[in-house]
């Protein structure tokens, strides 16, 4: 596994990472979430070797990331890093070669990965002409092109339409299937909780909760969400539940309970409204990504303070 170990970094006085910890596993897609300044394009910089971190380690399959295993990593900066007046085609090979492809690996490389992200048509056109989704495609061929064993990616998801999240997420599901461990950083949450195995939310340079999205969405007093009609007399208060939010619908009432414990039987709370009435909507409600995140992190960026 890939695995970052008490991490600290500090800019002059700003600390960056304060004892970052966690591990990617193979075949891992791991979200990286955190609010702006919170550390991990610093992080990131970190295990791929662009930048020393003040003490702590970053190990693979328990070894050091040496200059050998740093080169096997696909990484996509966030600053981005195309030469903007070379061709698309020949900077695809090029890069792929300074990662010791041999000229023929490196130009199927590049026309693989191209036709896979749907950019093979503008092989021959300047970086700088294609719109800006376009080169956040040629970037993460980039990051593809030397078939790195370790993926690292900066926010590559940001600014692209629907089409080219779902063809880059297919791409990134397809690495993971090969085994190789895929890490990157977004501010969408709705997609890191859709697309990623595990999620790790960082905060002032330290991990503040990491885990797969289904177990951190668990909670001990779970939520259900019951919609009757408005003039219905049921009620749950002598089963236990607590009444968190009543929002009239309407004709229609919606209640959201919360149950005193993780095992509570929920079909009483069906009974309990049939017994008063129609019910036309009855769920349990899961907290998602946003919610977490909003929960954990302070919302005032170390920047704004
Ligand atoms: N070169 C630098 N010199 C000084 N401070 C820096 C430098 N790079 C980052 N920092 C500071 O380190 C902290 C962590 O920044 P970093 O860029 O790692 O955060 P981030 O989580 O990637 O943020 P964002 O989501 O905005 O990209 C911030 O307080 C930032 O201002």
């Amino acid at each position: 596994m890939l695995s970052i170990e008490e991490l600290y970094k500090s800019y002059g006085s700003v600390t960056a990472l304060n004892g970052l910890s966690f591990h990617v596993n193979p075949g891992e897609l791991f979200g990286f979430v955190g609010s702006n300044g919170a550390g991990k394009t610093t992080a990131m910089r970190i295990i791929l070797g662009v930048l020393a971190a003040d003490s702590g380690r970053v190990t693979w399959q328990g070894q050091p990331l040496d200059h050998d295993i740093r080169r096997d990593i696909g990484y996509m900066p966030e600053e981005r890093g195309l030469y903007p007046r070379m061709k698309v085609g020949e900077q695809l090979i090029y890069l792929a070669r300074l990662h010791g492809l041999s000229a023929d690996e490196a130009a199927d490389a590049m026309e693989r990965w191209t036709e896979k992200l749907d950019i093979a048509h503008r092989r021959d056109d300047l970086v700088q002409t294609l719109s800006l989704g376009n080169q956040q495609r040629v970037q993460l061929a980039a990051a593809l092109v030397s078939d790195p064993t370790i993926m690292v990616l900066d926010e590559p998801f940001s600014g692209l339409d629907p089409v080219a999240v779902d063809v880059m997420s297919d791409v990134l599901r397809e690495k993971t299937r090969e085994g190789v461990p895929v890490i990157f950083s977004s501010h969408q949450l709705s997609l890191v909780e859709n697309l990623c195995d595990r999620v790790g939310i960082i905060s002032e340079g330290a991990m503040v909760t990491v885990g797969e999205i289904d177990e951190l969405r668990q909670t001990d007093q779970p939520e259900y969400e019951i919609v009757t009609d408005a003039g219905s007399t049921a009620s749950f208060e002598h089963l236990g539940l607590a009444t968190a939010l009543q929002e009239q619908r309407g004709e229609r009432v919606l209640r959201r309970l919360v149950a005193p414990r993780p095992d509570f039987d929920e079909q009483q709370i069906l009974k309990s409204a049939l017994a008063h009435g129609p019910v036309y909507e009855f769920y349990r409600r899961r907290p998602h990504l946003e919610e977490l995140f909003r929960g954990v992190v302070t919302t005032q960026s170390k920047e704004t303070r």
